[in-house]
């Protein structure tokens, strides 16, 4: 048996049901637009009700973006162009001046090279997600310190696709620094996919932005020594090996050589990798072992100090920021421009990668005996065997490359550097209030 909405739909005499029902809808259609003036109205309600539909879209589209995110508005966008615009005087020998992205700004080399930059004239937009690594409140202080010189950073993600088109599409920048990382050696082992996250998706992200940029921007970025990771001859030469990395971050650094090479290759951008070896500094980082070492030792905290396989002193080529900084501002200025335009290549593009080294290695307990005599405080050393978690013995690089296409030439010993270092942080951290004083420094 069929069903009655079965029975309705079909007809008992082929065609007939065509005609009738052909008869009825004309009748109706009659009724609904008897006269063209009506279907004009009723067009017109039609346009009316789309166009209002999609400006609402559009309003809940923006403003949810708005409240949602730190960035954009009017008065966003001119602190942008206002802190990108380069302030060279006209007719300067240096020439018109840079308008530079530098991602990472509120980070140890960030912070110090935007100042650099400034400094000498050109403009600077830094972005930094402020992420909780390590101690926010020092990179809240060093963007404070950015600010009272005219630079202006964004708090946003380099992962963030859409903010970084728009700041590409308020200003036209000539050149990228990018610092933004995950760094640290050892940390790697504990939060693995964090390396992932901002070293290979946020450096993905980040070099699609630059390749669909009108003009791309040239593109300075942050490698690591780690690259040379199991690499046992010395100096190391950017000719070497780097296919044996001991960490996972020296293998996203590894890879971001590598991907940075397809850019450079499909779409015409040029690059310019630094493999820095062990910077530090004032305004430094807390993770890395001279800040950490001097903040024990003065809470009369022990160290651990690690040692190499037989006994043998583990050693860093340690690098002073202000080299470091000069070594990236002769990579800006010599980087040579980007061939492509809206992601197509125009030609070939430099691609070049430099050691940033001190070429001077000091062991670790050298670098321990400097901060105490600096500290005057005796460290409570713990030296153990270096465990099994990424580090390498030592590094030592060759800087012949950086010195003739740079002009890179390190001039701070360690000694020196941890003597700028300490005053920074006993000033910084308010040790020079009490009654501690260092007139050693
Ligand atoms: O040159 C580089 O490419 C790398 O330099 C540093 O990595 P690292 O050389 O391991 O710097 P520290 O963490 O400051 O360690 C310096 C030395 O102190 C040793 N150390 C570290 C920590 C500790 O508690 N004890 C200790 O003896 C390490 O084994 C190492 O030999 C940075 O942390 C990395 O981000 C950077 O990429």
């Amino acid at each position: 048996m069929r069903g009655v909405l079965e029975e309705d739909m079909l007809p008992s005499t082929p065609g007939k049901v065509k005609i009738e029902r052909a008869g009825a809808m004309s009748r109706q259609l009659h009724r609904c637009f008897a006269s063209t003036g009506t279907m004009f109205l009723w067009a017109l309600f039609l346009v009316a009700m789309t166009a209002t539909y999609l400006s609402f879209h559009s309003f809940v589209d923006t403003s949810s973006r708005y409240f949602a995110a730190s960035w954009g508005g009017l008065h966003w966008e001119r602190q942008i162009r206002a802190s990108a615009s380069p302030r060279r005087p006209p007719g300067s020998a240096e020439g018109a001046g840079l308008s530079v992205l530098v991602t990472g700004a509120a980070g140890f080399v960030g912070t110090h090279c935007s100042l650099a930059l400034r400094k000498r004239g050109d403009g600077v937009v830094g972005i930094d997600n402020f992420n909780k690594y390590y101690d926010p409140s020092l990179k809240k202080a060093r963007r404070a310190l950015l600010a009272s010189h005219g630079v202006f950073v964004v708090e946003g993600d380099i992962n963030d696709g859409r903010l970084l088109a728009k700041l590409f599409d308020v200003v036209p920048f000539t050149h990228v620094l990018h610092l933004a990382a995950q760094a640290g050696v050892r940390y790697a082992m504990e939060n693995p996919s964090s390396y992932v996250h901002s070293n290979i998706a946020g450096l993905v992200s980040l070099l699609e932005a630059c390749k669909d940029a009108d003009p791309q921007p040239a593109v300075v970025w942050a490698s690591s020594s780690s690259v040379y990771g199991l690499n046992d001859l010395v100096p190391f030469s950017e000719a070497h090996r780097t296919d044996r990395p001991a960490s996972l971050y020296a293998a996203t650094k590894k890879a971001g050589e590598e991907i940075t090479h397809t850019y450079n290759h499909i779409y015409g951008l040029s690059v310019t990798g630094l493999r820095f070896f062990t910077v530090y500094g004032p305004w430094g980082r807390p993770d890395m072992a001279y800040f950490s070492f001097t903040r024990n030792i003065l809470q009369g905290k022990p160290i651990t100090v690690y040692r190499g396989k037989d006994h043998v002193d583990l050693a860093r080529d340690f690098t002073y920021i202000d080299d470091i900084v000069r070594g990236c501002l002769a990579s800006l200025d010599t980087a040579g421009r980007s061939t492509g335009t809206g992601g197509k290549k125009r030609g070939p593009a430099p691609y070049r990668i430099f050691n940033l080294g001190n070429t001077a290695p000091v062991t670790v307990p050298t670098l321990v005996s400097i901060l105490e005599r600096y500290l005057r405080v005796e460290a409570k050393k713990n030296v153990v065997e270096m465990p099994g978690n990424g580090d390498v013995p030592f590094t030592h690089a060759n800087i012949s490359l950086a010195r003739e296409q740079l002009g890179y030439k390190p001039t701070t010993t360690l000694e020196m550097g941890l003597k700028k270092f300490v005053r920074w942080y006993l000033s910084y951290y308010g040790y020079n209030r009490g009654t501690h004083t260092f007139s050693n420094l």
